[in-house]
C-alpha cells in the first residue's frame, strides 16, 4: 500500500489514495497505520477518492487515529488539498466533499485556506477532568466541540491524557475539547483533546470554534481572530455567511507499506 505523509500545524495524516476503490480500510488497519511506534504513525487516516456527491470532483475519507470516524477535520481538508493541489489530481480551488458536506479550500502559495462553512452554536456545557469541572461553549463544525475558557496556567496544566468527561446527552458520539486562553483581544491560544485521537498539536475544526467562541462571546458575529497551536499558528475568519480556516499545510515524505505486515500493538 503506497502512502503520503502530511502535517497542518503539526496535525499529521496518513494519505492513502484509493481513486479506484480497492483499498479495505478497516478501524483496526487504520489504527495499525497510526500506531506512531508499530506503524506509520498520524493523528488520521486521509483516504483521497472520488467523490458521488454533485459539486465535488473528490471525497475526503477522514478516520481518527483510534479507527473511528468523523464528519470532519479542518487540518485533515487542507492537508487533503495540499495532495490533491501537489499530485496535480487538482487545481488552485479544490470543492471536495466531506461526511459533514461539501467544503472547498484554496491553494495560496504555503497557506490552503478553507471555506469552513457556518458555525453551529450549541450552547453551554462543561468538561470535567479530575474533579474539576471547565464551563465551556458548545459548537459544531460539522464535528462537535466544546471550547473552554481558562487561564495560561490551567491550559499549560491540564491533564490532556485522557479524555474530559462531557454531557453523553450533549454529546451522544463524544466531543473534541479545546482550552483556550486570551492572548490578546483577536488572539487566542489553545490545547485540544480530540475526540478518537487524543491530544494533538492542531486541530483545524477546533481552532476554528475557539476563534468563532472568541468573536460570539464578545457579541461580535464577523472578525478575524489568530489561534496558536502548539504546531502553529492559524488564522479563523467569521462572516455573515461561513467560517474560514486558513494555515500552512505541507506533505513531507511517501512510502510503501505491507498491511499484513502490521503487528498489533499487546495489550
Ligand atoms: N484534527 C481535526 C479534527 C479531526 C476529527 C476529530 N477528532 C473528531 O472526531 O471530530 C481537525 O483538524 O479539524
Amino acid at each position: 500500500m503506497k502512502f503520503t505523509k502530511g502535517h497542518g500545524t503539526g496535525n499529521d495524516f496518513v494519505i492513502i489514495e484509493d481513486l479506484e476503490g480497492t483499498v479495505e480500510l478497516t478501524p483496526s488497519l487504520v489504527a495499525a497505520l497510526c500506531d506512531r511506534r508499530f506503524g506509520i504513525g498520524g493523528d488520521g487516516v486521509l483516504r483521497v477518492q472520488p467523490s458521488a456527491e454533485p459539486g465535488a470532483a473528490w471525497f475526503m475519507d477522514y478516520w481518527n487515529s483510534d479507527g473511528s470516524l468523523s464528519e470532519m477535520c479542518g487540518n485533515g481538508v487542507r492537508v487533503f488539498a495540499r495532495y490533491l493541489h501537489t499530485t496535480g489530481l487538482a487545481g488552485d480551488v479544490i470543492p471536495l466533499s466531506t461526511r459533514g458536506g461539501l467544503r472547498t479550500a484554496y491553494v495560496e502559495g504555503d497557506l490552503i485556506r478553507v471555506d469552513m462553512a457556518a458555525p453551529r452554536l450549541l450552547g453551554d456545557s462543561t468538561a470535567t477532568i479530575h474533579g474539576v469541572t471547565y464551563p465551556g461553549l458548545a459548537i459544531s463544525m460539522g464535528n462537535p466541540h466544546l471550547v473552554c475558557d481558562v487561564p495560561a496556567e490551567v491550559a499549560a496544566a491540564v491533564d490532556l491524557s485522557r479524555a474530559p468527561d462531557t454531557d453523553g446527552s450533549l454529546f451522544p458520539a463524544g466531543v473534541n475539547v479545546e482550552f483556550s486562553v486570551r492572548v490578546a483581544e483577536d488572539h487566542r491560544r489553545m490545547r485540544v483533546y480530540e475526540r478518537g485521537s487524543g491530544e494533538t498539536m492542531s486541530c483545524g475544526t477546533g481552532a476554528t470554534a475557539v476563534g468563532v467562541a472568541a468573536l460570539v462571546t464578545s457579541g461580535r458575529d464577523a472578525g478575524t481572530v489568530t489561534v496558536d497551536v502548539p504546531g502553529g499558528r492559524l488564522q479563523v475568519t467569521l462572516d455573515e455567511q461561513t467560517s474560514w480556516l486558513a494555515g500552512p499545510a505541507v506533505l513531507t515524505f511517501t512510502g510503501e507499506i505491507d498491511p499484513g505486515s502490521l503487528v498489533r500493538r499487546p495489550g
